[in-house]
């Protein structure tokens, strides 16, 4: 079936794949992941960089993400704080599905398996890394699933829903042709995508347990987690 794009489709795609592909962790921060200390304590300190460094990432895509900056500024905020944990486990997942050089993977999965968070969080979360990596999405869908989580309108205490629906359409409409372009023997792709969506919303949930149970174990987060988490 023959796909075409829009000028403004393909306008659209170029400025989200541009943003994906410059805002990554800092090579110096991913290094770390292959120093050799392995205790838990080690672990969750690693992470909690990683976090912060993701997130200071997040905000970068999402200020070039087209139309983003024309919302309201409160929406803007009450936006990157209600998608900022499933933003991350999206790109964890993709770091974790061989997106990183060899060994770091192996290393990635072993520091979050031993960082405190309990058997129970831990089968869901790599479940779902297992969902997305069966998916074998191609960058441009990584990107506009990414893309579609942040613009999700009915995050808590946004205002103007309508306004973020608009762009989330017009991301949407995008990535469906994207998938029809890059999967077309599987009518259903478009589907699965979205079903990850929905698995996202219950892992960020389950987060929001992993973050109580670390801090009654007293375990601190840096200034930037607290206040995207609402921690502390
Ligand atoms: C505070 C910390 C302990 C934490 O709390 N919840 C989670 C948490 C967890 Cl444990 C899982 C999923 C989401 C969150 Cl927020 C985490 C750890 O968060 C992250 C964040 C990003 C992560 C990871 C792991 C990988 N990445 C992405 C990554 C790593 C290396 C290179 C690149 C790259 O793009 O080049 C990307 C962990």
């Amino acid at each position: 079936k023959k796909v075409s794009f829009t000028k403004e489709q393909q306008a659209l795609m170029k400025v989200i794949i541009d943003a994906y592909n410059k805002h990554q962790i800092p090579q110096d921060v991913a290094k770390k992941l292959l120093q050799d200390k392995y205790s838990t304590e080690e672990n969750f300190l690693l992470l909690t960089e990683m976090a912060t460094s993701q997130v200071q990432v997040l905000v970068e895509f999402t200020k070039n993400i087209p139309g983003f900056l024309s919302l309201d500024r409160e929406d803007q905020i009450a936006l990157l704080k209600g998608s900022a944990v499933e933003a991350m486990f999206l790109r964890s997942a993709q770091a974790l599905n061989k997106k990183m050089p060899i060994g770091h993977t192996e290393v990635l999965e072993e520091r979050i398996r031993k960082s405190g968070i309990s058997e129970e969080f831990i089968k869901p979360m790599f479940n779902f890394y297992k969902s997305i990596g069966e998916l074998h999405m191609v960058l441009e869908e990584q990107a506009l699933l990414t893309t579609i989580t942040i613009l999700t309108p009915d995050r808590p205490y946004v205002k103007d829903q309508p306004a973020v629906e608009r762009l989330q359409e017009t991301a949407l409409d995008l990535l469906r042709k994207m998938c029809v372009l890059h999967h077309p023997q599987e009518p259903q792709y478009f589907a699965r995508l979205l079903g990850r969506l929905t698995e996202l919303r219950t892992l960020s949930h389950y987060h929001a347990e992993m973050l109580a149970s670390w801090r009654v174990n007293d375990h601190k987060f840096t200034p930037l987690l607290c206040e995207i988490w609402d921690v502390q």
